[in-house]
């Protein structure tokens, strides 16, 4: 029986990430091989923005007939922009007149829902926000209450078109409140889905990347259950990885040398670090637990551990009594999936996400993801490492047969500059150095993985110089 895990999808701004994208990214999250009544879709949006909320309502619409179509024909790209973008291949079971059929109305389909999304756009200066809008009108972006919007109630549908749950949330922003960019969009999501779902799993996929292996939820489950010691398995960790690059990669896009070698190598100390999206991780982990059998060491570790009284819940995860008693569901990692009264989770759901809910708690500091750092995945990480987890990661990882796997989540390559991980890596150990919120032994932690990636970057670069003049001298 697998269990249920929730997923996030991040977005921030309609005109840098295009609501096309970011509901291709949803799409392909619906039409995952994984039993839909065991999943759920929240969008966080920071922009606020109806057309992102419109582009939702009908992408959903346009996935009740893709999904079935993905499942039936077992179709690998799951995001429609990203198969129809290919030429047909009729093959097997593809190559049948009925199969045919169905393309062109997939594709028909695909285009409407494009359509509608581009006219939306074009149109946005003289929106009418009535009926449904109506709560997005008068918004501002960094000034408005909490909006959260049940798309699909996976309660309401029939079993023949099952399809996971699909909720919108724009959390409240108000100007004198920091909103912690990311860091923050997930604490909320983290506490509204608890409140929802409350899936002992969850999934993160930043707006413009989509999943281009149906089957990972099933990967990601062999590796997270798999072993008899769940500290094993504290995050599964998938590699971005981005399509239409160019020729041998020569901006190092593709992050080879950060996946190859310095990922192959950490992974040997403790497992890879945390890189945001396309990260499966547990829910107890996420609210500070340690794993079972550490003990009483887990007390100088993390404050959430077993007998925590009320009053010391209600000051790490805020003052919600249902959201105290999801979380206590959780740490004891029972899974929750089948809301029972949606609009009344709902209603409790806006308390959690106000700008004002996290004062006074835990939530950045020593539970959820971590404030204060631009990269709050690095952080975040480190603060489950340091507390016993190891992480895996779900790169070319080898079958029993020896065969390699391929890679999960893909990006476009639309703002990406050319990274240098050592740079990257200086960046990440001054913010650890520095940063009075990481613990001496996530500090430490970080220093031994450092150390490894500038001996694995030097032998990156023996390496590439050798391969450059293998070239040369062949040319
Ligand atoms: O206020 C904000 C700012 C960003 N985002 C979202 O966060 C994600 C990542 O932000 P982006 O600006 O695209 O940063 P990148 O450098 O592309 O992201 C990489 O680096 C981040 C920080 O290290 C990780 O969290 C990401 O998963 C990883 O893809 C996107 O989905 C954004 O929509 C928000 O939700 N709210
Ligand atoms: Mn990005």
């Amino acid at each position: 029986d697998l269990p249920p895990v929730d997923m996030f999808v991040t977005s921030a701004d309609p005109v840098l990430e295009p609501s096309i994208l970011t509901v291709n990214t949803v799409i392909s999250l619906l039409a995952v091989d994984y039993p839909a009544d065991k999943l759920a879709c929240y969008v966080s949006d920071d922009g606020c923005s109806p057309i992102t909320y419109y582009s939702l309502v009908e992408a959903s619409k346009f996935a009740k007939i893709w999904v079935p179509f993905c499942k039936k024909y077992n179709i690998q790209t799951r995001a429609p922009f990203r198969y129809f973008s290919s030429e047909l291949i009729l093959t097997g079971s593809c190559n049948s007149l009925e199969f045919q059929q169905e393309y062109n109305k997939m594709k028909d389909g695909y285009e409407e829902l494009a359509s509608k999304i581009k006219d939306a756009v074009e149109k946005s200066m003289e929106w009418d926000l009535i009926g449904d809008f109506a709560v997005f009108s008068n918004m501002e972006r960094k000034n408005h209450p909490t909006i959260i919007k049940v798309i699909r109630d996976q309660n309401d549908a029939g079993l023949s078109e099952a399809l996971p749950h699909l909720i919108y949330v724009s959390r409240e922003k108000r100007p004198e409140h920091p909103h912690r960019y990311k860091a923050g969009a997930m604490n909320v999501l983290t506490r509204v889905s608890g409140l929802i779902t409350n899936a002992p799993f969850m999934l993160n996929v930043d707006c413009d990347m989509f999943v281009n292996n149906p089957q990972i939820f099933l990967h990601a489950m062999c590796l997270l259950l798999g072993s008899n010691d769940e500290r094993e398995s504290g995050f599964v960790q998938c590699p971005q990885c981005f399509y239409d690059g160019l020729k041998d990669d020569p901006f190092g896009n593709q992050f080879v040398v950060e996946h190859k070698y310095m990922g192959n190598g950490v992974a040997g100390i403790q497992g890879p670090f945390y890189e945001g999206t396309g990260c499966f991780h547990r829910r107890k982990v996420i609210y500070g637990s340690c794993p079972d059998d550490i003990g009483n060491q887990a007390k100088r570790l993390t404050p959430v551990h077993g007998g925590l009284s009320y009053k010391e819940q209600l000051r790490i995860f805020g003052d919600s009594k249902e959201f105290i008693r999801s979380a206590a569901h959780a740490l004891q990692g029972k899974e929750n999936i089948s809301p029972k009264n949606l609009p009344t989770l709902v209603e409790a759901a806006h308390q959690v996400a106000g700008c004002g809910y996290e004062y006074g708690t835990s939530w950045g500091i020593e539970v959820g993801w971590q404030y204060g750092s631009a990269t709050e995945d690095i952080l975040t990480g480190l603060m489950i490492q340091a507390r016993g987890w190891r992480s895996v990661l779900w790169f070319l990882v080898c079958s029993t047969a020896g065969r390699a796997l391929k890679f999960v989540v893909r990006g476009i390559m639309l703002h990406q500059k050319p990274r240098n991980i050592l740079g990257e890596s200086c960046q990440n150990r001054r913010i650890t150095s520095s940063f009075p919120l990481c613990s001496s032994t996530a500090r430490e932690c970080y220093n031994t993985r450092y150390t490894f990636i500038v001996s694995a970057v030097d032998k990156a670069k023996v390496e590439s110089s050798s391969d450059s003049i293998n070239a040369a001298g062949k040319t």
